[in-house]
């Protein structure tokens, strides 16, 4: 099977490609902008710029994948909100292009979306419920999710948040590691204790996307960790995890950021379509934290 995963230098991307790479039956082909940043082997890597319609289209002609898990975007919530026209190209054009250079290969197509797509009035959300984004990256994945159910391909819509985890060389940090350096450099943060998420381990969203893909499910599933907790909340256990300095934390109203792209309250997922239908069962976040801690460990003695 032909496994096509754009975004690979990502998070996510990064986390697929570990979990498909050794299977002796897939053929992970991965696509990113610019070089390779992944330091592993196993996989085929292709550059792509996927707001380029003749790239996209020899990317598919190239790779004839059987199913496609579109995981890249423009991820950061700020600069969305201050380069609209960026956000739209990387996150609805892009889309475009893609599933139209698939049609050709009736691949089935898995795009990721976000719990930014509601407006955290009425969290946690079931895949039923209404979405009404805040922000333009919100917005652009909304938008983008639209043009995946209008197409005439097989496709599945995965949506996840606040998603946490180590790879290689990322163009935007988490959560869990933001804590997690600023602590260990005796930095003061402040963090927000009005906000709600269910956050998610990369592995984690990693696993869910593969199983949509491989049964070649169909339609939208919420995929996230299970139980809502505030930023705040997640960084005390992140100390906790890291035996570091919780009296560095301290919790603040969302109020207090003047951050340009406007937050959701209150999202999270209820999960249950995805635990009857795939069998996905998210790890629990203290033991997501020990799993991120044993990875750094084992970085370290590489
Ligand atoms: N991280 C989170 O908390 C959440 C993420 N999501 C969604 O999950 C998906 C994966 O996110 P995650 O892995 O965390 O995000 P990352 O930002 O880590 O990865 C996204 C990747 O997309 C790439 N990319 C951006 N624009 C283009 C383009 N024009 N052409 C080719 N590649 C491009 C980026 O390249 P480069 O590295 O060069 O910048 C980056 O590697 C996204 O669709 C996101 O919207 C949903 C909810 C929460
Ligand atoms: C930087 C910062 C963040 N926070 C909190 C607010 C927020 O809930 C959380 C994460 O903040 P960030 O700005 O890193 O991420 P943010 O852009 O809010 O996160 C989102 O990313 C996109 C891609 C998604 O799709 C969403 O699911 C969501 O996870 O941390 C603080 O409390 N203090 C801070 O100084």
């Amino acid at each position: 099977m032909r496994v096509l995963i754009t975004g690979a230098n990502g998070l996510l991307g990064q986390k697929l490609i570990h979990l498909l790479s050794d299977d002796p039956d897939i053929k992970v082909i991965a696509t990113g902008r610019g070089p390779q940043r992944i330091p592993a082997s196993g996989f085929f890597y292709v550059s792509a710029d996927l707001t380029d319609p003749e790239s996209v289209q020899s990317l598919l002609r190239e790779t004839k994948p059987d199913r496609i898990i579109h995981c890249a975007a423009m991820t950061q919530v700020d600069d969305c909100e201050q380069s609209p026209e960026a956000c739209e190209s990387a996150n609805v054009t892009a889309t475009e292009h893609l599933l139209k250079a698939t049609e050709a290969f009736s691949s089935h197509f898995t795009f990721v979306s976000t719990d930014f797509v509601f407006d955290g009035e009425n969290g946690p959300y079931k895949e039923s419920d209404q979405p009404n984004p805040v922000s333009v990256y919100g917005a652009s994945k909304l938008k983008a999710e639209q043009l995946v159910q209008a197409s005439s391909l097989k496709t599945a819509i995965v949506r996840t948040v606040l998603v946490y985890g180590l790879a290689h060389d990322l163009s935007r940090s988490n959560l869990v590691l933001w804590v997690k350096n600023s602590l260990e450099a005796g930095k003061a943060i402040r963090v927000v204790n009005d906000q709600w998420r269910t956050p998610t381990l990369a592995e984690d969203l990693a696993l869910g996307c593969w199983l949509v893909a491989e049964k070649k499910a169909e339609g939208l599933f919420h995929i996230s960790g299970e139980g809502l907790q505030t930023p705040y909340e997640m960084a005390l256990k992140v100390a906790d995890a890291f035996d570091l300095d919780a009296s560095l934390i301290s919790a603040v109203d969302a109020s207090t950021f003047t951050q340009p792209g406007k937050r959701p309250p209150k999202t999270g997922f209820l999960i249950d379509k995805a635990k009857q239908q795939l069998g996905f069962q998210p790890t629990p976040f203290e033991e997501g934290l020990q799993i991120v801690s044993l990875q750094l460990a084992q970085n370290q003695r590489k």
